[in-house]
């Protein structure tokens, strides 16, 4: 399979921002050099107790935001919400795939229509199989009667037919989905972890090392509490951007040689 990294672009593993306010995120994002230009996950928690002022402020300070909200609703409620959203001039923003083609369809008419001229309109994700989810728990808790890859990937083309930019899936299904929608197809991938096997009361089920990923062909890592909970979140976050980096180069390397 060939990786769809360029190498002139870099690599940012996308933070997700899980905090419970906008002062405990700005004193968080305080700890990075002011000229590090990062690319940040809002999610719900932070956009409910902070709301779009901080998303605004996020842009402003030069770093890129995915606004991770999952919509899920009837196709109108979500299209007028993405207008909503796509004035925030974020970069990404996601609607759940089990909401439907004619949800996903109304989700980039609602982006689009939102989108100011001359501005970028966001890139459209769906998530397909939270990375939570176990393929056990899947089929008796959504009495899915499929495997957990066919489910993905079910999905993944349903929000490929409705012109979705790409999925949220974990990196263990990002290959095959690589295979089946090409490799431009989006395979953005949280439950990334610096150990293979994760203990305790983590709650990620399907989890993954940034080389791992990298392998798999994730196009973006999206990593929370392994930074944010870090005892030094600056020098886990550049650790993790390393791996992915070094991982990459190898594969595009790889994949030149066997272009030649
Ligand atoms: O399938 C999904 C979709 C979204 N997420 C979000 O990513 C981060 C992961 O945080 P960690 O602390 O690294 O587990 C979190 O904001 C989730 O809401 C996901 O994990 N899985």
């Amino acid at each position: 399979m060939k990786p769809t990294i360029d190498p002139s672009d870099p690599k940012r593993p996308i933070i997700a921002l899980d905090f419970p306010s906008k002062t405990a995120t700005l004193r968080f994002l305080k700890k990075f050099p002011q000229d590090e230009h990062l690319f940040v996950k809002v999610g719900m928690e932070l956009y409910y107790s902070a709301g779009p002022v901080i998303v605004e402020q996020l842009i402003e300070q030069g770093h890129d935001v995915f606004l991770d909200l999952k919509l899920h609703d009837i196709p109108h409620t979500v299209e007028r919400a993405m207008r909503v959203i796509a004035g925030l001039g974020v970069r990404y923003t996601d609607v759940h795939a089990a909401g439907g083609s004619d949800m996903m369809l109304a989700a980039r008419t609602g982006l689009e229509d939102g989108t100011a001229a001359g501005q970028p309109v966001p890139k459209l994700l769906a998530i397909t199989q939270l990375t939570s989810t176990s393929e056990q728990q899947m089929q008796s808790e959504q009495l899915v009667n499929a495997t957990l890859n066919t489910s993905v990937s079910h999905y993944a083309r349903l929000a490929q037919k409705a012109w979705l930019a790409g999925v949220v899936c974990s990196a263990q299904e990002a290959s095959m989905l690589a295979q089946i929608t090409g490799p431009e197809f989006l395979r953005v991938t949280p439950g990334i972890r610096l150990v293979a096997h994760q203990a305790g009361s983590d709650d990620q089920k399907r989890i993954m090392t940034p080389e791992a990923a990298a392998a798999q062909g994730s196009s973006q890592l999206v990593v929370g509490r392994p930074i944010t909970e870090a005892a030094d979140p600056v020098s886990v976050y550049h650790q993790i951007k390393q791996l992915w980096e070094e991982a990459s180069h190898g594969l595009n390397k790889t994949s030149k040689k066997s272009n030649q």
